[in-house]
């Protein structure tokens, strides 16, 4: 006898509960499990991960078998008792020591990005980010909203720079950048402060946090700054031609219309950005991963 489901109700199921499965990973990371099993000198059974999280002895038995159906960690039948360790996943991605780790990036997710989340449907009504709502910080200056406490600051930052230890090699081998000696990461203010001159400049996730005027703001400043024969190379998650997918690029893209002013771009769209600031020749490379490359000579 078939399921009683049918396979469109299986797939509602799926997409109603995915944010239980978001926080069954949140949880466990904010809880320490990871950290915990990494650093212990075996698998340990739930009663002692409860003890030495000082959380419930239920919910941390609940907990752990949900992680270990979501393929976070592993369960090993000992004498009769039960007893759990990372799975490579875990120990590769999800522990603190991991030679991968995204730990503060989901952290960062589990804290901020979920809360803003929770306002999606009236960022689509309104069409604008939701830290007021969330947090009470007016994101008239967006990064002073994003930036609200020297806390948040460092999570941010440390949480997107892990992500290069997964992407950070295709992105940069997508182009041959030895015919630029001087490349230039941006800081400072790059809407007032004078830019540097240099050959190449990188424009990583940068782009994806602007609306259209404020991006051809910025790579007029850069065309000005940058040296003949130079270019600007933009890092970002690339939109298929009709928008349509990737999802993963889709639901970046609603993120950035509930954390930034800016949302996520095809190809073309950042052809029709660069081309008019003085950058026509554009090469856009698909990487197979997250995070695509973009090259535009001036
Ligand atoms: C989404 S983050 C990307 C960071 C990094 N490029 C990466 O891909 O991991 C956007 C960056 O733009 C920087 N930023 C925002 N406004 C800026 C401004 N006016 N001048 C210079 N940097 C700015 C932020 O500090 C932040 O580091």
């Amino acid at each position: 006898m078939g399921s009683p489901e049918d396979q469109a109700y299986r797939l509602l199921k799926e997409h109603c509960n995915g944010f239980m499965v978001s926080q069954v990973l949140f949880s466990a990371c904010e809880l320490g499990v990871f950290d915990l099993l990494a650093e212990a000198p075996g698998p340990l059974a739930s009663a002692e991960v409860a003890a030495r999280l000082a959380s419930s002895p239920r919910g941390t038995e609940q907990l752990l078998d949900a992680c270990v159906s979501l393929k976070l960690l592993q369960v090993d039948v000992r004498r009769g008792k039960a007893v759990y360790g990372n799975t490579e996943l875990a120990s590769t991605y999800l522990a603190r020591t991991g030679p991968r780790s995204q730990q503060n990036m989901l952290l960062y997710m589990a804290r901020t990005t979920y809360t803003c989340w929770g306002h999606l449907a009236e960022a689509v009504r309104e069409g604008r980010n939701q830290y007021l709502k969330a947090f009470g910080a007016p994101a008239e200056q967006l990064f002073t909203a994003i930036y609200r406490s020297e806390a948040e600051q460092l999570l941010f930052m440390r949480g997107l720079q892990e992500v290069w230890s997964v992407c950070g090699g295709s992105v940069l081998a997508a182009f041959d950048l030895s015919p630029f000696p001087l490349i230039c990461d941006l800081g400072g203010d790059f809407f007032t402060d004078p830019l540097p001159h240099a050959d190449l400049y990188i424009l990583a996730r940068v782009l994806h946090d602007w609306s259209d005027e404020k991006c051809s703001q910025l790579l007029a400043r850069i065309h000005h700054a940058c040296k003949a024969g130079g270019g600007v190379l933009v890092i970002e998650s690339l939109l298929d031609a009709d928008g349509r997918g990737p999802l993963t690029t889709q639901l970046y893209s609603l993120n950035m219309l509930v954390q930034t002013e800016g949302r996520e771009r095809t190809a073309a769209q950042y052809r029709a950005l660069l081309a008019p600031a003085g950058f026509p020749r554009v090469h856009c490379r698909r990487t197979g991963g997250t995070y695509d490359a973009v090259l535009a000579r001036k």
